[in-house]
């Protein structure tokens, strides 16, 4: 495996991709983000001035890194051109396993044989989306959560093949960006984080969808009862409520019984193309749950 890492690929430049290139570039490696249009990486790339300039403003970031960290974010559209120069991949792509089989595909077919292959999926087992990759040892995931820059913590887990090795390569690559680890052993659909969270946003959803409460008393009963720094429905406009639901169905219809069951408010929402945040509503009207940055 890459003993050494420069250059970082980052695939995907929505919510999370754009915030990990963040990271990788405040850890003092080379990144290049790949999407499939100028539009959105641009989109990408506004994102991750914003968080910057953010952090400036509030005194955890000096200017001259922000400058450097922002100098060494490049965008392309070429994945397998991108792919040729890369020592570490993460992939964060949209939460379609179709998707994420294809592009494990092109990228064990694109990369040299040593590079680790990560991946951000939501809750997806990491050996599923390294099937069709040739040399799947090299596949691991490593689970980020909204947003990247201000949330320290990665969860990485091992797929039944993952070898010890790009684990060791993964574990330095998040120590230099300055990350904290927790590692599941198992390679289970939601990992440790999704399984606990999204059995807690989906009651907070039914909570809602039931008219027994209010988005703002759910959310104030975790922030004010048990202490949670954010309430569960703003978790859920934050993550977007389409992610969310595709999340929730996977890992409904991979345990059954009614933990993850989506409830109908979800769907409709989507369906009214209100998700979150990024869009600008969600279960609340204008992104006003967003955190505080
Ligand atoms: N949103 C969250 O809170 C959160 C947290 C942890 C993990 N995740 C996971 O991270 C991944 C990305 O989620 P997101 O919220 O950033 O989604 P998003 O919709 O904001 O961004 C996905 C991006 O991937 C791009 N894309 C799709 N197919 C592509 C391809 N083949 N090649 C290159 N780019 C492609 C899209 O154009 C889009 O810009 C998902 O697997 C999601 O489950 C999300």
């Amino acid at each position: 495996m890459s003993a050494e890492i420069r250059e970082v690929l980052v695939v995907g430049a929505g919510l999370m991709g754009s915030g990990i290139a963040q990271v990788a570039a405040q850890g003092g490696f080379q990144v290049t983000l790949v999407d499939t249009g100028e539009e959105v990486l641009a989109r990408g790339l506004a994102r991750i001035e914003d968080s910057l300039t953010r952090l400036v403003r509030s005194g955890r970031l000096g200017e001259v890194a922000a400058a450097d960290a922002r100098a060494r974010i490049g965008t392309t559209t070429d994945l397998v051109e991108a792919a040729r120069g890369a020592d570490l991949v993460i992939e964060a792509i949209v939460e379609d396993l179709d998707a994420k089989q294809a592009l494990f595909a092109k990228l064990g077919d694109s990369c040299r044989p040593d590079v680790v292959l990560a991946t951000n999926t939501s809750q997806f087992q990491i050996s599923r989306i390294a099937e069709p990759c040739e040399r799947p040892e090299r596949v691991i995931g490593v689970h980020f959560s909204n947003p990247p820059p201000l949330m320290t913590l990665v969860e990485v887990i091992l797929g039944d093949h993952t070898s010890e090795a790009a684990l060791e390569v993964t574990r330095e690559f998040l120590a230099a960006c300055d990350r904290e680890i927790v590692l599941c052993r198992k390679d289970v659909p939601g990992f440790i984080s999704n399984r606990l969270s999204t059995a807690l946003c989906m009651e907070a959803a039914r909570l809602v969808d039931e008219g027994i409460a209010t988005p703002e008393d759910v959310d104030k009963v975790a922030r004010l009862m048990y202490g949670h720094k954010m309430g569960p429905i703003a978790t859920l406009d934050l993550a977007g409520l389409d992610t969310a639901l595709r999340v929730s169905t996977a890992l409904s219809e991979h345990y059954g019984g009614d933990r993850f069951t989506p409830p109908p408010i979800l769907a409709q929402l989507v369906e009214q193309s209100r998700y979150g945040n990024k869009s600008g509503a969600g279960f609340y009207e204008n992104g006003s749950s967003q955190l505080a940055v």
